[in-house]
């Protein structure tokens, strides 16, 4: 298997088939919609809260709202009253249930559900499938995060809608030193090889450090991807501003780090600084341009094109030319 990760991966440009940019369309479609772009700010504390969600849905944009510390049935009525689509994450434990219940009996379906634990290869999230295809049939539902293909054929016939995969390649993550598991490293070719077996659209969550690696996670088979210290550093940013030496950051901390948790217990992951570098919005509108850029390079017009390009890796075991045959 060819091992490679975004920082050794280059696509290869096609012969330009637009005469402006502007022409190239990045939206992509998930659960019935599209949206403007195909990268997610990730469901983490420090990335998105409440306002930030609204604005996403009410802009063309997916989102997916953390689940810690808030009221998941709540949050839905408030996007609902707002007219916007509902997108909230959950756990598999007796509360995430509960809250399951609580929506069966207000008559409230989320639009879209996405579980999200460490190790979503698991019979907890087989169970939570279940639940909420029986109990909210309309929901869309993402399920991970996992790694291998095996994970991604089992999610899938479980129930799950879409997979989400990436096991530890996220900037605050300490997966890899902690346990030794995970797709940190090469998260890339990890798309690549459950992308092989998917049927259904995959996330590729993690890793994701320049615009470029929307691209790259695209040309190897992602559908959407997750993204969250290239969105933590805003102005709106939930993370507390910090000041150092006269400069302003805005904290980023892991889900499963003891920031979140509030204990110190199976921590996998860490806190670090961003740098404050100005308004989410026009982070996403230079993320459009780029990514239209990228369509442009590919020699194509609509985002999928860019999934027709040849690659090289640079460096390593596996350096070479790749050609589509
Ligand atoms: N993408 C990634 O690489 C990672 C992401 N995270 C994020 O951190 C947050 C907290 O995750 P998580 O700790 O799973 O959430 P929870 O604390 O809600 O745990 C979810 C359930 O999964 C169990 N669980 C967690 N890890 C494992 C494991 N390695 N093996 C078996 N069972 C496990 C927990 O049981 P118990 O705690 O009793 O074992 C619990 O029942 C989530 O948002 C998650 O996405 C965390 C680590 C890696
Ligand atoms: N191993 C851990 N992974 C985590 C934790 N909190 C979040 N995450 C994952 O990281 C991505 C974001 O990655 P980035 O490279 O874009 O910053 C996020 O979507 C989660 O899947 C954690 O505590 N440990």
């Amino acid at each position: 298997m060819e091992i490679f990760d975004y920082d050794n991966i280059l696509l290869l440009p096609r012969k330009c088939r637009v005469e402006s940019r502007s022409e190239c369309d990045t939206s992509v479609e998930l659960g019935g919609r599209s949206f403007r772009i195909p990268a997610v700010p990730a469901n983490m504390k420090t990335v998105v809260d409440e306002r930030i969600c609204t604005w996403l849905a009410q802009n063309g944009y997916f989102y997916v709202m953390h689940r810690f510390d808030l009221d998941n049935v709540q949050f839905v009525k408030d996007m609902h009253a707002k007219d916007c689509f509902a997108s909230i994450s959950l756990g598999v434990k007796q509360p995430d249930y509960e809250t399951v219940d609580r929506f069966v009996a207000e008559g409230i379906t989320p639009e879209y559900i996405t579980i999200d634990i460490a190790h979503g290869h698991s019979d907890n999230v087989k169970n939570m499938i279940q639940y909420l295809k029986a109990k909210l049939p309309k929901a869309f539902v993402i399920a991970g995060n996992v790694g291998t293909p095996e994970a991604v054929i089992d999610l899938e016939n479980w129930g799950a809608d879409a997979t989400k995969v990436g096991i530890g390649p996220g900037k605050v993550c300490i997966t890899k030193l902690k346990t030794g598991f995970g797709t940190g490293g090469w998260q890339l070719s990890a798309v690549k090889w459950c992308a092989r077996v998917a049927t259904k659209p995959i996330i590729a969550d993690g890793g994701i450090r320049s615009h470029g690696d929307i691209a790259k996670s695209i040309r190897f088979g992602a559908t959407m991807i997750m993204v969250g210290s290239l969105f933590a550093g805003h102005e709106e940013s939930p993370g507390k501003t910090v000041e150092v030496d006269g400069e302003l950051f805005k904290e980023y901390y892991g889900s499963a780090s003891d920031f979140n948790k509030g204990e110190y217990k199976h921590v996998e992951g860490k806190r670090i600084l961003e740098p404050i570098k100005g308004k989410l919005a026009e982070t996403l509108v230079e993320m459009q341009q780029d990514i239209q850029s990228s369509i442009s390079y590919a020699g194509g017009k609509k985002l999928m094109d860019i999934r027709k390009v040849n690659y090289v890796i640079l460096g390593g075991d596996n350096a070479g030319e790749h050609l589509l045959m």
